[in-house]
């Protein structure tokens, strides 16, 4: 893995595009500022967690991008493009966006759901359906099944599976797997880093959870109070850098290796 801050770890070409946030600032109308005049520039291709304390504007930040949230001041450029030119869901088409509880929708099959962002684009492709339920390792035969007859990591792959049905080239997520046990949550990460190396997706992930920040993303944006307070790797993270709120986020995870491992040697 490279080194510098926004370099992608992908070996080919990325796929994905690059996304620029020019001091985007949001102002709620009761006068809470979410996030404050942040710029920032993710590369093509690459790997980028957003991590940082509750209510420090990770969530409003990622939303500017799709135009969820439409910034009160500053622009998001996709390509070099504002998002907010021409119709948002010309702009949604190309961005797929995972969310925690993905919300499918309960009335439909998992093939239909994952089928539904090609219905808008008036394509019906059952070989797609099965191939995209292939990419998040889920087995063909439960195309057929409901949401409710899933369990909660199958029910976000399935949501994986539709946020990838027309091919973006970036993929949004919010505390994707947050609400998923460690183990599934542990295998569906990895399954998204692995695709990302393998598309060259650009992908921006939400987490609470710093240690899947170290261990998927390859660069990280540690926010407080709508600013990024760092912009490093995770191997500069670990080795003690990024600043006093970055080394806060680390110690969780860090001093629950160390005690791990210290159970491991047999200390009580
Ligand atoms: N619709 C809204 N109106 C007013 N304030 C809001 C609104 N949505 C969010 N906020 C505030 O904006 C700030 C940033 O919220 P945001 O959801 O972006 O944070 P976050 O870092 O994603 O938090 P969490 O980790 O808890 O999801 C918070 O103070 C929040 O209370």
């Amino acid at each position: 893995m490279p080194e510098k801050s926004g370099q992608p770890r992908t070996g080919r070409s990325p796929s994905g595009p690059g996304v620029t946030f020019e001091r985007v600032t949001k102002r709620y109308a009761d006068g809470t500022v979410a996030v404050d005049a942040v710029s920032c520039e993710v590369t093509a291709g690459s790997f980028v967690a957003l991590v940082g304390a509750s209510g420090s504007g990770k969530s409003t930040l990622l939303k500017t991008v799709n135009r969820l949230i439409p910034p009160s001041d500053g622009r998001v450029l996709i390509d070099g493009v504002d998002v907010s030119e021409g119709p948002a869901w010309q702009v949604r088409r190309r961005i797929g966006y995972v969310f925690q509880n993905v919300g499918l929708f309960p009335h439909l099959s998992v093939a239909e759901n994952i089928a539904l962002p090609l219905r808008f684009e008036r394509r019906s492709d059952p070989a797609r359906v099965e191939a995209l339920l292939d990419t998040v390792e889920l087995p063909r035969a439960l195309g057929g099944r409901m949401p409710a007859e899933l369990s909660g990591g199958q029910r976000q792959r399935v949501g994986v599976a539709r946020a990838l049905a027309t091919d973006p080239g970036l993929l949004l997520m919010d505390e994707p797997f947050g609400a998923l046990d460690p183990v599934t949550r542990d295998t569906l990460g990895r399954a998204i880093a692995r695709l990302q190396r393998k598309r060259g997706l650009t992908v921006l992930m939400v987490t609470h959870d710093m240690a899947e920040a170290l261990l998927d993303a390859e660069r990280v944006l540690v926010m407080e109070g709508g600013r990024i307070a760092a912009d490093t790797t995770p191997a500069a993270l670990m080795r003690g850098e990024g600043g006093d709120t970055a080394q806060a986020l680390v110690a969780v995870p860090r001093a629950q290796a160390e005690r791990i491992a210290a159970l491991g040697r047999g200390a009580t």
